[in-house]
């Protein structure tokens, strides 16, 4: 069995990789970089550390690594043999990734009839079916027709900290214990991926959602408040007794929402929560505030983790959610000069004010409540710096 997966990064090596080795899979990733591509295909293992009291490490073996940019040859002709494809490149570069993907899938048609899936493992809604979207613009109609019936994708949930990472191996990776890793079957072919450890679902929104609202959301919360704050780490922002009270009035909020959306039981999805606050003050993970925060404008979209649960919330109770407000406020103030996205922001910010932003990257209307809202609590986050 063989398991092409796009991104040998953080959550490629430390948790979609390794699944796929523990589970049997033959895994060859495919990546830019050329230092972990060399090493990979050096040693054809690697090191897997759990960030707890366990101290546990895990080999993970019988991996190897293509370069995109200098041996798409490879690439293509990985794509014809695999049993799954999967990616962890990050939301911003499934478009590059999908003309390679969209001529190894051509390629394969002619050589290899075997149906095959293909799961885009990354913190969006919907994202395998964007990356899907890319690969379509680059083929024909005739071709089309053949990619549904040969090629399912499949729209998933992920979940595991894995922070950047300061080891003197690049290809170490150390990772918090907890996982998830849901899967939506309904646009299954062939065989179904039988993974260790992932989970499949009929429906998959109630997971996504549920996870970029608490994990992320409270994620984007400490990590925008903290570096307000000047903090460096996710575990020194939850220290701080009034992020931690902001994070937790954000996840109540965008609880509110899930609850009423979903039906969730609100004693339960108190318990998820405090579970996911827990797993952001493991005293064994040192996460870096600004790789939380990386790409704000992403995270400022009107599906990402802050705005969608925000406006669904007024529109649901009529009410400004304040938590949410908030963090949306601190997001605009993200200023780090080696994140591009930051540094567009403020540009867009000085242009068009918080409005213009808001009204180009979350699509908020310029007479919706939220904008208000926003604007007063960036004056109070302003006057505190
Ligand atoms: N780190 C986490 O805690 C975490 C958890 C859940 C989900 N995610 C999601 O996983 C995805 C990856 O995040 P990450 O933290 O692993 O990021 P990362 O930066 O560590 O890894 C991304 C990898 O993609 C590679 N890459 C960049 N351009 C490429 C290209 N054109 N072709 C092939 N590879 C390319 C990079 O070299 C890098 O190795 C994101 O969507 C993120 O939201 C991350
Ligand atoms: O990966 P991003 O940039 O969408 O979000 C940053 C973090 O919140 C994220 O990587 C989490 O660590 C992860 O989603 C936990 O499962």
């Amino acid at each position: 069995m063989l398991a092409v997966h796009f991104g040998a990064g953080n959550i490629g090596r430390g948790f979609i990789g390794s699944l796929l080795s523990q589970s049997g899979y033959e895994v060859v990733f495919v990546d830019v970089n050329e230092e972990v591509v060399r090493l990979l295909n050096e040693r054809k293992e690697y090191r897997v550390f759990i960030a707890d009291e366990s101290g546990k490490e895990e080999i993970i073996r019988n991996v190897s690594a293509v370069n995109s940019q200098t041996e798409s040859d490879k690439v293509i002709h990985y794509l014809t043999e695999a049993d799954l494809v999967t990616t962890a490149v990050g939301p911003n570069i499934l478009p590059i990734i999908s003309s390679i993907l969209a001529e190894g899938l051509r390629k394969r048609l002619s050589v290899n009839p075997k149906p095959l899936n293909i799961i885009a493992c990354e913190n969006m809604i919907g994202g395998t079916t964007f990356l899907k979207e890319k690969v379509f613009e680059k083929i024909s109609e005739e071709e089309k027709s053949l990619f549904e019936r040969n090629y399912g994708f499949l729209n998933c949930a992920v979940d595991r900290i894995v922070p950047n990472q300061k080891n003197s191996d690049p290809l170490n990776v150390t990772v918090e214990p907890f996982f998830e890793w849901v899967v939506e079957q309904k646009n299954v072919v062939g065989d179904i991926p039988n993974v260790k450890g992932m989970q499949l679902v009929d429906d998959l929104m109630p997971y996504i959602e549920r996870k970029l609202f608490t994990v992320n959301t409270g994620h984007a919360m400490a990590a925008y408040l903290g570096y307000n704050k000047k903090l460096h780490t996710i575990k020194e922002a939850m220290d701080d007794q009034d992020i931690y009270s902001d994070v937790q009035q954000a996840l109540n909020e965008s609880g509110a929402v899930l609850v009423k959306k979903y039906g969730f039981n609100e004693t339960d999805h108190k318990k998820y929560i405090e579970k996911i606050i827990h797993r952001f003050t493991n005293p064994s993970i040192s996460d870096e505030i600004v790789r939380v925060a990386r790409s704000p404008i992403r995270k400022l979209g009107a599906n990402d983790r802050l705005m969608k649960p925000a406006k669904q919330y007024y529109e649901l109770f009529k009410e400004v959610p304040t938590g949410l407000t908030k963090g949306i406020a601190a997001l605009l103030l993200f200023d780090y000069q080696e994140d591009p996205e930051a540094i567009e922001l403020q540009e867009t910010i000085k242009k068009t004010g918080i409005e213009g932003a808001l009204s180009q990257y979350a699509q908020l209307e310029k007479d919706h409540p939220l904008v208000d809202a926003i604007i007063k609590q960036v004056e109070a986050l302003r006057g505190r710096k």
